[in-house]
């Protein structure tokens, strides 16, 4: 059984799917966090971030590997762990590039799909093209200045500029953030952190909430 939690960005996706995927016993998955390894190491190496195929080369020999672990994903480079670097500003102002690129998409999808359920997977497009046939669908939403707020915690950036920025990176990666047409809408504004997670909970069908997540 796989739940999506997708929605816009610093709306809670992460924090949100570690706590309902804990509390289901299950691992997540954050799908962003393969569209920032792959836009690191596009940086690192110089590519243009705009080239499919010099990003595709280097992903095949550069291969990523995201370890969905219940207490915070990682991503690994080889032996190289690449995590704390995934949340900086410069990953953030090209992630959106990167990520429009039809054939990193399909490398991420094709990642995520060979990852065996149950898992809680978040990011933009699980609900939608990665995982259609989810038994659970949530979309995360909170004005940009309230997740702008949030975000001033993690970056050292100051709430305007932030706020700036998330409105930007919305706005590209519009196309892929559109919620399934089955999503609950969360406006998460309003909630505390487990106030969402509860809200999901309380929401999903009676089988996952017991415990008894079945494997397919
Ligand atoms: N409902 C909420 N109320 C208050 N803070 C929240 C809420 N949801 C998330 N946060 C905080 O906002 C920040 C961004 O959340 P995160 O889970 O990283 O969002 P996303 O994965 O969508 O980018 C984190 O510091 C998190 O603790
Ligand atoms: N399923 C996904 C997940 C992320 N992304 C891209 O990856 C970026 C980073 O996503 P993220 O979920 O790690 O971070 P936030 O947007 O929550 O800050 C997004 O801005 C999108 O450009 C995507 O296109 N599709």
């Amino acid at each position: 059984m796989i739940v999506t939690i997708d929605g816009v960005a610093a709306s809670g996706k992460s924090s949100v799917s570690g706590g309902v995927a804990r509390a289901l016993g299950v691992p997540f998955i954050s799908s962003g966090l393969l569209y920032r390894a792959a836009t690191l190491l596009g940086l690192e190496a110089r590519l243009d971030l705009h080239s499919a195929p010099a990003l595709l080369a280097h992903l095949h020999t550069h291969p990523l590997r995201l370890e969905p672990l219940a207490q915070g994903n990682r991503v690994w480079q080889e032996g190289r762990e690449l995590t704390d670097e995934l949340h900086s500003s410069r990953v953030d102002r090209g992630v959106s590039v990167v990520a429009v690129l039809p054939e990193v998409r399909a490398w991420v999808d094709a990642q995520l799909r060979a990852l065996p359920s149950p898992f809680v997977a978040e990011g933009r497009d699980m609900g939608t093209n990665v995982f259609p046939h989810a038994g659970a669908k949530f979309y995360l939403t909170a004005s940009p200045h309230i997740r702008a707020q949030r975000r001033a915690h993690e970056r050292p950036e100051d709430v305007p500029a932030i706020e700036a920025a998330l409105i930007h990176r919305d706005e590209l990666d519009r196309v892929q953030s559109a919620p399934a047409a089955d999503a609950v809408v969360i406006d998460t504004g309003p909630l505390t952190l487990n106030g969402v997670i509860q809200t999901i909970l309380a929401q999903l069908p009676e089988r996952l909430r017991s415990g008894q997540v079945p494997s397919a």
